[in-house]
This record gives structure tokens, sequence and C-alpha cells, in this order.
């Protein structure tokens, strides 16, 4: 009987740190499964579920969704992931969350991207996304090849509503009250890696090191594939 050892990693790091980018990174190099909260939500704002409809004014605000509603939702989608490795993205964002999810799951690593405030800003109003991929590209960083449009489908990109400017910063506000705690719970814990820079073409590397030391019997990682 073939054992496989399962590997559980929560991604953190302040709005536009480069989470789901450096997260699309791993899930290549590594294979995990990637759940992403914010993309979660917005899948049930564009369908307008009875959660998307409850979760619309918090997102618009920039204000973090109840913790009841977003542990139900994130902890029901790990129960279709029982056999797999995954890699958390945008949750836990509160001790109340990081508490669920300890009680229902054995969380080997936390990697926490460390981006200075003013860096970040610039990078979010400068984000464009496809709504219904969720494929996301920066002006500056990663252009669509034709200004505008989605790479894959031709179909024209938009800027999410809680980039703008003074959302922005009240989503910074609820990042340092009520996610920062946060790191100090993992860091307790013993497993918070904290990576620190302004580009992610720098800080991926020293990721994707650290993760080929935590994940040796990967085949993709062992053949150097990043
Ligand atoms: N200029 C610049 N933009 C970046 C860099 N890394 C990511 N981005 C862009 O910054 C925005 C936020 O990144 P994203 O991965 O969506 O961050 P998240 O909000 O933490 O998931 C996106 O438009 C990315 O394409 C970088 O090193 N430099
Ligand atoms: N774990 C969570 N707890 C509460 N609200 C959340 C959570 N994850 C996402 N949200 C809501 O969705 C919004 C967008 O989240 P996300 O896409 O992860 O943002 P970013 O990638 O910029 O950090 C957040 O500003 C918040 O309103």
């Amino acid at each position: 009987m073939v054992v496989r050892v399962l590997f559980r990693a929560v991604i953190m790091g302040p709005p536009g740190s480069g989470k789901g980018t450096v997260s699309d990174r791993i899930v290549k190099s590594f294979g995990l499964k990637h759940l992403s909260s914010g993309d979660v939500l917005r899948a049930n704002m564009k369908s307008q579920s009875e959660i998307g409809l409850l979760v619309k004014s918090y997102i618009d605000q920039g204000q973090l969704v109840p913790d009841d509603v977003i542990s139900r939702l994130i902890l029901g989608d790990l129960k279709h992931l029982e056999n797999c490795s995954w890699l958390l993205d945008g949750f836990p964002r509160t001790v109340t969350q990081a508490e669920s999810l300890h009680q229902a799951y054995h969380i080997d690593t936390v990697i926490n991207l460390d981006v200075p405030f003013e860096t970040i800003k610039e990078r979010l109003t400068s984000r464009w996304v496809h709504p219904a991929s969720g494929r996301v590209y920066n002006t500056n960083f990663n252009p669509p090849k034709i200004p505008g449009l989605d790479n894959i489908t031709g179909e024209p990109l938009v800027q999410r509503n809680d980039d703008k400017p003074e959302t922005v910063t009240k989503r910074l506000k609820a990042y340092e009250t009520q996610t920062k705690p946060v790191l100090e719970y993992y860091r307790k814990k013993g497993i918070l890696e904290t990576f620190t820079g302004t580009e992610t073409n720098r800080i991926w590397p020293q990721v994707h090191a650290f993760l080929c030391s935590r994940i040796p019997d990967d085949p993709k990682a062992a053949a150097g594939k990043v």
C-alpha cells in the first residue's frame, strides 16, 4: 500500500502582497490544490447566491465578511479535498477563523508575504482581472498581451470594485487590526515562515527553496520545474 503524506499550507499577507501570484506558482511547481477565499466569495457574488448577496456590501466597503459565514464556506469546501495536499489563500484572516481551522485540520506551514504598504497601494490600483477565470494582470508587472483583454479568451478585463484607493485603505486597516494577530497566533505555534521584499520575482525563489525542503518527495520539485 502506498501511503501519501499530505501537506497543508496557508499563505498570508496584506491585500496585494502577491498571495494569488505566488499561489499560482506554488500550484504549478508542487501540485497542491489551491483554495482562495476571495475567489470563492467572488464566485458567490457573481452567481448571486444567498451568501453572495450577504457578503457583497462587506466586500465593497473593504470590510471582512463575518467569521461564521467564511468559516462555514471554506471548511465546507475543504471537505471535498480530504485526500489532497492544499494551499489556503486568504483564509484565515482573524484569530477566530484560525481557531476554527485548527480544530478541523493540522497545518504544516504558514507562508507570510511581508510587503510594505506603499508598494501594495500602487499595485492594487493597477490590478486588472478576468472575472470568469480569476486570471490576474497588472499593467506594470504582468500586462496582458493586448491591453485590456484576457490572454486566453480575448474577453475584456475589469478592475475589482474593492481596488479603488479609498477601499484599499480600509482593507489595509482591516489587515492591520484583524489579520496581523493571526501571524502572532501561528508564530507561537512555530509554523510561521516570513518572506520579506517588494518584488514577487525576488520573493518567489526563496518560497520555492523553502517548500522544496518541506515537500522533498514531490517529483516536480525534485526535477526543478519552477
Ligand atoms: N509591480 C508589481 N506587481 C506585482 C508583483 N507581484 C504581483 N504583482 C501584481 O500586484 C497585484 C496584486 O497581486 P496578487 O497576487 O493579486 O495579490 P493578493 O491580493 O495578495 O492575492 C496583481 O495585479 C499582480 O499582478 C510585483 O512584484 N511587482
Ligand atoms: N478569510 C476572510 N475573512 C473575511 N473576509 C474575507 C476573507 N477572505 C476574503 N474576504 C473578503 O473578500 C475580500 C477580497 O479578498 P481577497 O480576494 O483575498 O483580497 P486580496 O487578494 O486583495 O487580499 C476581502 O477584502 C474581504 O472583504
